[in-house]
């Protein structure tokens, strides 16, 4: 390690020396014959170094387009563990669930590693862009990070092929199992004007065993999401990109919430949540999805309230020209259905992948049709009012019954009123943890009663 220290010490000076005589003369030489001598200096430098370098940049693209670089995060990665042993300067953070504190290499920090008996260098660099824009994302275009690696240059072939798999491979692993052991992220496009997403650890204790819903109905869309998340190979085969599209539809209160939670905990998947009614125009739109990460979940809530994405469109086509429907329809808000069709499921929708769409509504019949076919949303499940099989999971999670003499009272009574999972759950809840079951589930009658009595009502009110 000692030698390559003063190997670079001699180099640094013998180079000042090059560049402090290469001044001196540059004062009283033309111009030309100055340039001509700067390029003839490069080429000496460039000979005497014998070193390499690899840089990785933090984010790739350029403009506005910016995408955390697949490389630059492995290999940090990999370096996190060698960090906390090797730099001198380290920065620290609390992992949120984990008791220990995480380590990593501070700003222009640099350490060595030995590979096969190779010195290998790697330091923490950072780019600063000179002019100080006033977009929307400032964090990913004035300030970026890129780690380098150095090397005598006779270890090239070495290093760029063994050692660099090495530290991919090895970085990838260390990225698994950080996502598998760390917190789902609930994502929000609205909630900060500096930065596309913000996040919070998603803490939703509710899984798949608290929904109240037909378990066999349940079980087929748990069997889906497992199957699409190990399809990897099948996607490949039939050359369609890694992505399913879920539709939610019901009356409020019914579970669509619960159930996206419950997904995105079976998978583990974080959940990019979408206000659409945030995002000014389809190029927007098309950057928030291109910033969101492969394993997640993009979900539209109440997909029919936001913009003009209703079966509207498809009246007025019948109506009107195409040309003059475009016109309004860009005048009644920037994200237009064929901007979100668009990314869901054109080009820009095959830059990821193990994506899930999920879109809710409390009313499906107003729906363009082309957003909510079969390809697009490719499972439609239909949340519903609550059934026996429904209340049996409140009683066993709530009062931990499984039978009782007042269960039938309840089969028939549920049986014939439409009320929601969420007004169950409300009327059976114990109001207090010592209160009887008894109380709990007569209280559900009495209210299940009520419902009855308010629906007959109401009949008889619209005969009249
Ligand atoms: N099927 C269900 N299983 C278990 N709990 C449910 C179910 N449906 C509703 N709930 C309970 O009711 C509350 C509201 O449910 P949730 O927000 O998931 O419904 P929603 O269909 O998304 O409603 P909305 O359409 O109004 O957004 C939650 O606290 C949840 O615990």
């Amino acid at each position: 390690m000692s030698s390559m220290g003063e190997f670079f010490m001699g180099l640094g000076t013998l180079m000042g020396s090059i560049m402090f005589v290469y001044t001196m003369i540059q004062q009283f030489v033309p111009q030309h014959v100055s340039d001509y001598l700067s390029a003839y200096i490069y080429r000496i430098m460039e000979f005497a170094n014998p070193y390499m370098e690899i840089r990785f940049d933090e984010f790739t693209g350029g403009g506005d387009w910016l995408k955390l670089s697949k490389a630059y995060t492995a290999v940090e990665a990999y370096l996190g563990p060698k960090s906390s042993k090797l730099a001198k300067r380290l920065k620290a953070r609390i992992v949120k669930g984990d008791k220990n504190l995480a380590f990593s290499m501070d700003d222009y920090e640099e350490i060595v590693e030995d590979f096969e008996g190779v010195q290998i260098r790697w330091s923490l660099g950072m780019t600063v862009s000179k002019t100080k824009s006033f977009s929307r994302y400032p964090s990913a275009t004035e300030e970026r990070q890129h780690l380098t690696l150095k090397f005598h240059r006779r270890h090239r072939e070495m290093v760029t092929t063994s050692y660099l798999n090495h530290v991919i491979r090895e970085g990838k692993e260390r990225l698994a199992s950080m996502i598998e052991n760390r917190h789902i992220r609930l994502y929000s496009n609205n909630a900060n004007e500096y930065k596309l997403w913000s996040h919070v650890e998603f803490e939703h204790p509710v899984t798949f065993d608290h929904l109240a819903m037909d378990p066999a109905k349940k079980q087929e869309i748990i069997d889906d999401l497992l199957t699409f998340s190990k399809g990897r190979d099948y996607y490949l085969k039939i050359g369609k990109p890694w992505k399913r599209g879920y539709l939610l539809y019901g009356p409020p209160g019914t579970g669509k919430s619960s159930m996206i939670a419950s997904m995105a905990k079976l998978l583990n998947y974080d959940i990019y949540d979408l206000e659409l009614t945030a995002v000014t125009c389809n190029s927007e739109l098309k950057h928030l999805l291109h910033n969101t990460s492969n394993k997640s979940i993009t979900v539209i809530e109440d997909v029919d309230c936001s913009l003009d994405l209703t079966n509207k469109r498809e009246k007025k086509k019948k109506e009107e020209d195409k040309d003059k429907e475009e016109e309004e329809s860009d005048e009644d808000s920037k994200v237009t259905l064929s901007g979100l069709l668009n990314v869901i499921d054109g080009l820009w929708s095959a830059c990821s992948k193990e994506r899930i769409f999920v879109f809710t509504t409390n009313y499906v019949e107003k729906l363009d049709p082309a957003l909510i076919r079969r390809g697009r949303m490719d499972k439609h499940i239909e949340m519903s009012f609550c059934s026996y099989e429904g209340f049996k999971v409140f009683a066993k999670i709530y009062l931990d019954l499984e039978s009782h003499e007042l269960f039938d009272t309840i089969r028939h009574l549920i049986h014939e009123v439409k009320v929601s999972p969420a007004d169950v759950a409300e009327n059976l809840m114990p109001k207090s943890i010592e209160s009887d079951s008894q109380v709990c589930l007569q209280n559900l009658i009495k209210a299940l009663e009520k419902i009855k009595e308010d629906e007959k009502l109401k009949a008889e009110e619209e005969e009249e």
